[in-house]
């Protein structure tokens, strides 16, 4: 099986869930995908970093970084850009939104890399209505990067969302790397298979 297929299927294993579930935008819904048990299980990250890079390198983005809204970025961008130094293809960094900006300290609103007019990837893990990843983008430019592309690994189709974030993103593409479908698919051929 390649990297792809691997990566359904530990989604489809560990993150995957029939029941009911409160969304982050106060919809509800008969599955959930915990996307967070998959990217920072240890097979899991190796495999969202080299996933997301082959995409990236495929399109040909070339960004200097890769970021998202935390935290369902977080274990993304960190295995992005560890696959981006062990694959040898040149450095991606990686940067984080903040919900909301730090009232102390430096009180940044994006935290890690910090080269304005700099190319980036805005990253999700579950893209619903698209409100995290268009806050994202939004942060992302009004810092000064230049967003070259939007990805996010599970897409919920049903939400709709997709709309609203290829207008926030003005051009880039948006790219999920599986829709919700392929990973409820998958699930069920597994919970099959185990009987
Ligand atoms: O497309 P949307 O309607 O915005 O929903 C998707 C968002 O919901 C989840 O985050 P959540 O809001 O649960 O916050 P968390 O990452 O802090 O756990 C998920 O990680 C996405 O960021
Ligand atoms: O919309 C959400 O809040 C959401 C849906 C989902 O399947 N997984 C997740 O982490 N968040």
């Amino acid at each position: 099986m390649n990297h792809r297929g691997e990566l359904l299927s530990l989604l489809a294993q560990k993150s995957f869930a029939l029941g009911q579930f409160k969304l982050s935008s106060g919809g509800t819904s008969d599955y959930y995908v915990d996307c967070r048990v998959t990217t920072l299980s240890a097979a899991g990250a190796h495999l969202t970093g080299l996933v997301f890079l082959n995409e990236i390198r495929n399109r040909g983005w070339n960004p200097a970084a890769i970021g998202g809204l935390t935290m369902g970025a977080d274990p993304i961008v960190t295995a992005v850009s560890i696959a981006s130094v062990l694959e040898g293809t040149g450095e991606i960094e990686g940067f984080l939104v903040r919900k909301a900006e730090k009232e102390h300290g430096m009180k940044n609103r994006i935290e890690g890399f910090k080269g304005k007019g700099s190319r980036v990837v805005i990253v999700d893990d579950v893209c619903t209505t698209g409100s995290s990843t268009i806050q994202a983008i939004a942060a992302a430019r009004e810092f000064g990067f230049e967003v070259t592309g939007v990805m996010c690994l599970v897409e919920r189709l049903e939400a709709m969302g997709r709309p609203a974030v290829e207008s926030e993103a003005g051009g880039a593409p948006f790219v999920s790397v599986f829709t919700s479908d392929e990973v409820r698919v998958r699930h069920v051929e597994l919970k099959g298979a185990a009987k």
